[in-house]
């Protein structure tokens, strides 16, 4: 029997006023999506095409005004919002972290809130410290602005694992990071992922991100899910927008390939 989603979206749709005018705009739908234990799964599309919408929905900081969202089995309209997001890691791109805490401090804000001892949470903060691969001595107790962008974005990753959640929603958490340390953080983040056993759902407009990143795409546009599979499976989809957007990538590959021969075999 095959197990049920760990994350379901049905139907879901949500609409947000638009402007001046009383007409409303759909952000999300009429989505149905089924996110499996343990997998990853990125939500690929343009600018506004409803993808950080559909994110929020899942741990509540929206609400859908029709559909249902499930998360590990329980319609997340009957669980309490708090209780909810600390079974969900939430990063985001700005990394957000609180710029008056330490790096420690940012860590520990979920287990506080959770009334751990501090003899715990000093611990963790250092094994989270180790796992996104940050020396402890070092950065621990500096402020935010101390740290380079992709440094931040490593602590933003340790808040969101500190409650030890089996669910990361990640909103462009390396969006805005120079390609190398995008490339590095992917990587890294990818076996954390397998490492700690988590079900990703990780929002990008960067398509040779998500294919290099994920086990499965799901592509967005005007709100709606136009395409939904695994890497192979999206290149021989017909859907001329997923077309659209695997061009770039196999372009890249091509020359690539022609420039630096013998790339592809090693
Ligand atoms: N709080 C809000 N109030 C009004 N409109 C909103 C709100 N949040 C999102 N929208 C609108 O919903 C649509 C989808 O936005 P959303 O942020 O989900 O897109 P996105 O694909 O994540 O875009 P980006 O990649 O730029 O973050 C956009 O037209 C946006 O303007």
């Amino acid at each position: 029997m095959a197990l049920a989603p760990l994350i379901a979206y049905a139907h879901v749709r949500k609409s947000f006023a638009n402007g001046h005018d009383a007409e409303r705009v759909a952000a999300v739908d009429d989505v149905s999506l089924d996110i499996a234990a343990g997998e990853f799964l990125a939500i690929v599309g343009a600018s506004g095409s409803g993808k950080s919408t559909l994110l929020r929905l899942a741990n509540r900081l929206l609400a859908p005004d029709s559909g249902r969202v499930m998360v590990e089995g329980e319609d997340v309209r009957d669980v309490d919002p708090v209780r909810l997001r600390r079974r969900m890691g939430y990063v985001f791109q700005s990394g957000g972290l609180f710029p008056h805490m330490r790096v420690a401090d940012n860590i520990a804000v979920t287990p506080r809130l959770l009334g751990w001892p501090a003899a715990e949470i000093a611990a963790r903060v250092d094994e989270l410290l180790e796992l996104v691969r940050l020396d402890c001595s070092l950065h621990r107790d500096r402020l935010p602005h101390e740290l380079s962008g992709g440094q931040q974005q490593r602590v933003g990753v340790a808040r969101a694992l500190a409650a030890r959640p089996r669910i990361m929603l990640m909103d462009e958490p390396f969006g805005a990071l120079d390609p190398l340390t995008r490339d590095t953080l992917g990587d890294e983040y990818r076996a954390l992922h397998r490492r700690l056993a988590l079900t990703t759902v990780m929002v990008t407009h960067d398509m040779t991100a998500a294919l290099l990143l994920a086990d499965r795409i799901a592509v967005m546009r005007a709100g709606r899910v136009v395409a939904q599979g695994q890497p192979a499976e999206l290149s021989n989809d017909n859907e001329p927008y997923v077309a659209e957007l695997l061009r770039t990538p196999r372009r890249q590959a091509e020359r690539l390939n022609a420039l630096l021969p013998g790339a592809s075999a090693g």
